[in-house]
């Protein structure tokens, strides 16, 4: 492997060191903070359950009280929302309901399907032990404990916790400010013309869509030509407005790739070139306090760039407690692979189960970097390491899903 490119541990490690998280917070509704990152811990201000309530539909017993098939008098009724302060009586069973108060006395709710009524009285079928059905009083959250740390990211069963404290807001992370420019003469906006020498832009959507998962305010800086005091002019007007910049095309060694000088004049390139497959000329560096991401123009090179280097970068910038790594699952490839050893490949992959439910993965007919349709008929990307130039059918390999959801599941 070449010395001149940074392994893509080295490069992580390199591009979160000079990242720095943004740190500043502001208060917004819960409703609109999904995928936002927690500013400060938050507390439990209220217990849950408030009260001893019962787990199911039936009848509230004292269980040392009760007796199978026996008759016992029904004391009336209590269903959710309202106040039970009556006593159960000795002998008696007081109707209760998923959710209502277990009314004082009682120590145990027993289902309506394990009983028999007959006009005012109930018998019995299976007497239930003591505390059975009963959810208690603060079994899920003591007033005071923690609910959720700083630097979580809210998903939705969060805000589902945070609402059940009766919380309207929630303090997050400022969002990140993301700009996204496309360079390349030979580039024509979409719904405009397309000259015979242009081809359709098409990072910037990608790019930008796959950011914003991440909840960040992405601001378009549409495209730009190949030229250095377009670039300049750009790039400086840039590192005034946004956090991190992310470029795609002109990184690599054309004469038309001018990024990484225009950077590098403004401020510093911290690094160029991974030893990755796709994605070797991505370029990192910094004007002031923005960070610059310079992506290989070819879109699949984009798209695994954005997904692999810059993603964790700005996750680090939001403050999230946890600079998390993608899940990879193991699977057994289906044909014999040969390549050109040097770099670690992200091969655009399909998943697949056997009849055993085993995990089976298959690469897209061609890996160029240049062909997009790879990439939507893939569902994730199969990893081969550096070293490896010829892979066995049969090997099992690292991939990395696109997302966790399975056409075929034996749930
Ligand atoms: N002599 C060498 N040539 C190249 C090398 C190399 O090492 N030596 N590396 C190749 C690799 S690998 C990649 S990846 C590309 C990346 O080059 P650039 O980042 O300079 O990208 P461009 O040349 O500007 O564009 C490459 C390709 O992608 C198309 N493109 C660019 N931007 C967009 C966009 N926004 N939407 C759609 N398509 C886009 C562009 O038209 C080119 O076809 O360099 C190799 N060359
Ligand atoms: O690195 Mo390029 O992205 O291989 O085509």
């Amino acid at each position: 492997m070449s010395s001149k490119w940074l392994s893509l541990e080295h490069a992580l490690e390199k591009a979160i060191d000079a990242t720095s998280i943004l740190g500043e917070s502001e208060t917004i509704e819960l409703s609109r903070a999904l995928g936002r990152i927690t500013a400060s811990e938050v507390h439990a201000s209220l217990s849950v359950p408030p009260w001893d309530n019962s787990a199911m539909d039936g009848f509230a017993i004292n269980a040392a009280d009760s007796r199978e098939d026996t008759l016992m008098p029904i004391q009336g009724t209590i269903t959710a929302g309202m106040a039970e302060d009556e006593p159960l009586k000795p002998g008696h069973a007081i109707k209760i309901m998923t959710g209502a108060p277990v009314p004082p006395g009682a120590d145990a709710v027993v289902m309506v399907e394990n009983t028999h009524t007959k006009g005012n009285s109930v018998t019995i079928n299976k007497l239930p032990s003591s505390g059975e059905n009963i959810r208690k009083k603060e079994a899920d959250i003591k007033i005071g404990q923690s609910l959720v740390n700083q630097g979580i990211r809210l998903q939705p069963q969060h805000l589902m916790l945070l609402s059940s404290q009766g919380l309207t807001t929630v303090d997050v992370v400022k969002q990140v400010k993301v700009g996204v420019v496309a360079t390349g003469s030979e580039l024509a906006q979409p719904g405009e013309p397309c000259l015979p020498t242009q081809i359709y832009e098409s990072n910037r959507i990608g790019v930008s869509a796959l950011l914003s998962e991440l909840g960040v305010e992405i601001i378009d800086f549409g495209i730009v030509k190949d030229d250095e005091q377009s670039l300049t002019a750009l790039f400086k007007e840039a590192s005034e407005r946004v956090d991190v910049m992310v470029s795609s095309g002109g990184v690599s060694v054309g004469d038309a790739d001018y990024v990484k000088d225009v950077i590098d004049a403004l401020g510093s390139i911290d690094f160029w070139k991974v030893a990755i497959k796709p994605g070797k000329p991505f370029a990192l560096g910094h004007i002031g306090n923005t960070l610059f991401c310079g992506l290989p123009g070819n879109p699949v090179s984009a798209f695994v760039t954005a997904k692999l280097l810059v993603t964790p970068l700005i996750r680090k910038m939001q403050g999230e407690q946890q600079v998390r790594k993608p899940l990879t699952v193991n699977a057994t490839v289906t044909c014999d692979i040969k390549r050109r050893a040097g770099r670690r490949d992200f091969q655009r992959a399909t998943i697949t189960y056997d009849e055993n439910f085993n995990l089976l993965v298959t690469p897209f007919r061609t890996q160029s970097s240049g062909v997009m349709t790879s990439i939507t008929a893939a569902n994730c990307l199969m990893i081969i390491h550096e070293d490896i130039s010829h892979v066995e059918k049969g090997t099992t390999l690292p991939v990395i899903p696109f997302d966790l959801l399975s056409p075929e599941s034996d749930l």
